[in-house]
């Protein structure tokens, strides 16, 4: 059984249909990343799920209980959202203590849990001072606690770490994921940055326009997308649509200009968009101009962009196409203008059904 089922939720803000019938399993004790672009339908999601919004139509389970109708303090959520503020002038202990103090616990209950929570987030003895000086990731840290003292059944966090620049968000991602582990309390989390999705969950759902478009661990999501935008919204790929030749035994895809092997795809018919990662592709110096590319693919350095241990090179193949590489580490650098070949093995060309159906599960 899943820890929260989202069953056929469609949400409408007037004419806008923010959520499209969306059906979503939650797995006890994982954590999940919604992760889409700016307006995409997340943060209605987890509105949803939490009781702060109502659906147009559907349902909630959680646990197999249908709680669609609840309000939210009773639904056992711990809500950490960056817009749910914490009180700054009053103490770190006042705000943690918060929802034990609208449950009614006594006073020694509360000390007792309040400590707990700030010792799992890493804060002991922080109670007596005051939000308003404490650093924006110590904050955070407050505001985790304040959700997990009530020991909630699952965990659904807004962007939590949008405030922190990117080494303090580092570095409360892992202690986040450490801490999510530990209590093992399932979690359901919005973002719009991949590589935090990348680094916290157990699974990504890619959301687009209020729907779905695939679920999966980062893995999956990474090298087979199910359409384009999956794709393109974790990591780069570099895309050519074209058809499938299968004369002479092994597959081949081709557009025209460009030609290469390729496996068998997923679906059926020859139209396809090839999709290639840059780090999948091989850049080597060619010993003359393009006609010397041999099996390879010929191409020259437009750019050529060190990025600390890798460089990514943007590339202009003879077919036309821009294509976008990245260098290995113990490769000789290649400059800007230089002529190169571009090879790489049959299995990284990941073949992506073009007709729209195929985009969408
Ligand atoms: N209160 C509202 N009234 C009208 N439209 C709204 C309201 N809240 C959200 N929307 C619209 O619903 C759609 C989904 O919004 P939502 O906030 O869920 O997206 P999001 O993916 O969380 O975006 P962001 O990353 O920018 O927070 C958007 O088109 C948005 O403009």
């Amino acid at each position: 059984m899943s820890a929260i089922d989202v069953r056929n939720v469609s949400v409408s803000y007037g004419q806008v249909q923010a959520l499209h019938s969306v059906n979503l399993e939650v797995h006890a004790r994982e954590f999940l990343t919604v992760l889409g672009p700016s307006g995409s339908g997340k943060s209605t999601l987890l509105g949803v799920v939490s009781g702060l919004m109502e659906p147009s139509s559907g349902r909630i389970e959680v646990g197999g209980r249908d709680i669609t109708a609840l309000p939210t303090h009773q639904r056992k959520m711990g809500l950490v959202f960056q817009n749910y503020a914490l009180f700054p002038t009053m103490s770190v202990a006042h705000n943690v203590a918060f929802g034990l103090k609208v449950r009614g616990e006594k006073r020694e209950v509360i000390d007792a849990e309040v400590e707990r929570a700030l010792a799992m987030v890493r804060l002991e003895g922080y109670g007596g001072r005051r939000v308003q000086a404490l650093s924006g990731g110590q904050q955070q840290r407050v505001a985790l606690a304040r959700a997990i003292v009530i020991n909630p059944t699952v965990l659904l966090l807004d962007e939590p770490l949008g405030a922190l620049d990117r080494k303090l968000r580092q570095e409360v991602q892992v202690e986040l994921r450490e801490l999510q582990r530990s209590l093992g309390i399932t979690t359901v989390m919005v973002t719009h940055d991949q590589e935090e999705a990348l680094t916290l969950s157990d699974r990504i759902a890619i959301v687009n326009n209020g729907r779905i478009e695939q679920i999966g661990t980062p893995d999956e999501l990474y090298a087979r997308p199910v359409s384009s935008f999956v794709a393109n919204f974790l990591g780069t790929s570099n895309e050519v649509r074209g058809t499938i030749d299968r004369t002479g035994g092994s597959a081949r895809f081709t557009d025209g200009a460009l030609s290469f092997e390729c496996g068998e795809p997923a679906f059926a018919g020859s139209e396809a968009i090839a999709t290639i990662r840059p780090e999948a592709i091989r850049v080597d110096p060619a010993a003359g101009a393009f006609a010397a590319a041999g099996d390879g693919i010929a191409a020259s350095i437009r750019d050529a962009i060190y990025l600390g241990g890798v460089t990514r090179y943007h590339l202009a193949l003879e077919s036309g196409h821009e294509w976008v590489a990245l260098s290995r580490p113990d490769h000789p650098p290649i400059g800007r203008g230089e002529h190169v070949v571009l090879t790489w093995p049959p299995e990284a060309v990941w073949l992506l059904d073009p007709t729209p159906a195929g985009g969408n599960q």
